[in-house]
């Protein structure tokens, strides 16, 4: 739809009032965000700045999305997952903090919760429809990613722009997933329609800034292989992100995630944990203190070694799947939950997912096995009932749960990732001469500034060295206070 001169495509802009009250209590909670429009308010370094976001569209993310429009910038936003957006959030950032449903004066939107695929990906094309001032189409000169989606369809579409052609897929071919085949079928459309599209596109692109780890996993392969097409910067990896979003923020939204969901007690019963990185260490933590007996599965000896230590018991999935009664999946990897492995499941044994992507559990797999019966529950809760009578719950179909079963991490810790973002938006948008095509990272200082809003906010009171001490250390007194290489 398009009102007041904004395109969007959002549940129902009824939901604004509701959006904009809890935007207006996530703002107590995201204090560095909050300084970053005090402190940039001026200088409004976004200025001139269109900026492609693919990022879950919740309450959270309105709250970043409105900080870049403070510094500047003109946005279109969809969310990175189809059941992920919040959408009164949606609704409320469409609006604007001063316009009104039948006015909107926010910014274009395109995400709703319980999107196909096919929506999904035609979302994600509205993206790339900025206007300039006489209303002639333009491309964005940002990429706001969050597992890399946004930057896959610009990188895809000047592949085959520079072959020629859009590759085809043979339908009885199960290696290439729905997903992959709607956003060939994506491309192929575009291509015939304009084929120096997403060229053009590209060329007007300064530099993209990325949440996850899966999407910089996907950036270091595309540098790998000299085909980037812009600098990028790894937002995942400032310390201010991973280790605090990553393990902290799925602390709480886990469990979250799994009490919506299913209400079941955690406590007493055992649950695997696959993966020990960022994520499975939150994921452990939050089920230990629910009660739980936590089992790890790792494939690296350092993270494994680490689980031990923590008193969790280090096993195989085939060795215990059939012990687990809540599995859930952190590995970043794909086909860690096989149908073989949920044939051999506990009764009602509950299956979650908060990686990235759905590749995790092979979902297409459980559809195809003769005799499978889907029980839907109610919205991403799914009983999948085998031919031997046991049954597995099955959390939004294999998707990130603590999104699409509840909503996400809190603020105060997505306020640490954010303020990532926006600083990570500014020094690109700014300084793109500075950078190749190629995946950096935020510099210390600017991971302990994020840090330290937050330490303040939280009442924490910061030791200062003295400037013999700071000698004594070999760092400023300003800091930073690390070398590159500790790993906090
Ligand atoms: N509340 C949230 N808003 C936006 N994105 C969220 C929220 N909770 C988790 N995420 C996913 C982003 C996270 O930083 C990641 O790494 O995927």
């Amino acid at each position: 739809r398009n009102l007041n001169g904004i395109d969007f495509a959002v549940a129902d802009l009824g939901l604004a009032e509701f959006g904009r009250k809890e935007i207006r209590l996530a703002e107590h909670e995201m204090p560095g965000l909050m300084e970053l429009r005090r402190e940039y308010a001026e200088a409004r370094p976004l200025h001139g700045a269109r900026v492609a976001g693919s990022l879950h569209m919740t309450v959270q993310t309105a709250v970043l999305i409105e900080t870049l429009v403070s510094l500047g910038a003109e946005v279109r936003w969809v969310s990175c997952n189809i059941f992920s957006t919040q959408d009164h959030a949606a609704a409320a950032t469409v609006v604007g903090p001063h316009g009104t449903p039948e006015e909107p004066k926010g910014v274009p939107v395109f995400a709703w919760k319980g999107e196909t695929l096919e929506e999904y990906w035609w979302c994600t094309e509205q993206l790339f429809l900025f206007r300039d001032e006489n209303g002639e189409l333009v491309g964005p000169n940002m990429i706001l990613d969050d597992g890399g989606d946004a930057t896959l369809l610009v990188h895809k579409g000047v592949e085959f722009e520079t072959t020629g052609v859009v590759p085809t897929v043979e339908d009885d071919d199960l290696t290439v997933s729905d997903e992959y085949r709607i956003i060939l079928d994506t491309l192929r459309r575009s291509l015939a329609a304009d084929a120096h599209r997403w060229t053009t596109v590209a060329d007007g692109i300064r530099g993209v800034t990325e949440e996850t780890t899966t999407g910089v996993h996907r950036l270091y392969q595309l540098a790998e292989q000299g085909q980037l097409l812009f600098p990028a910067i790894n937002v995942n990896d400032s310390v201010t992100k991973s280790k605090f979003d990553n393990t902290y923020g799925i602390r709480h939204s886990l469990i979250d995630g799994l009490n919506r969901a299913t209400d079941v007690l955690i406590g007493g019963k055992v649950a695997l944990v696959c993966g020990f990185g960022d994520v499975g260490k939150g994921s452990a933590s939050a089920l230990a203190g629910q009660g739980a007996r936590v089992i790890v599965s790792e494939v690296d000896p350092i993270c494994a070694l680490q689980a031990l230590l923590q008193g969790y018991q280090v096993a195989t999935l085939e060795s215990v799947v059939d012990k687990a009664d809540i599995i859930v999946t952190t590995t970043g990897n794909k086909d860690i939950i096989t149908t073989e492995a949920m044939s051999r499941m506990k009764h009602q044994a509950i299956v979650a997912n908060v990686g990235h992507f759905d590749n995790e559990i092979d979902v297409a797999g459980l559809g195809r096995i003769p005799g499978i019966i889907r029980i839907n529950i109610k919205p991403q809760v799914d009983e999948w009932v085998f031919p031997d009578g046991h049954s597995i719950i099955l959390l939004s179909e294999g998707r990130l749960m603590n999104l699409g079963n509840a909503t996400g991490h809190p603020s105060f810790v997505m306020s640490n990732s954010f303020s990532n973002q926006v600083i990570a938006q500014v020094e690109l948008f700014t300084k793109f001469e500075e950078y190749n095509k190629d995946v950096y990272r935020l510099p210390k200082h600017l991971d302990e500034k994020v840090a330290k809003i937050h330490v303040l906010a939280l009442g924490g009171e910061l030791t200062k060295l003295t400037k013999e001490q700071a000698e004594y250390i070999g760092v400023d007194v300003e800091g930073p206070f690390k070398p590159e290489h500790y790993r906090y």
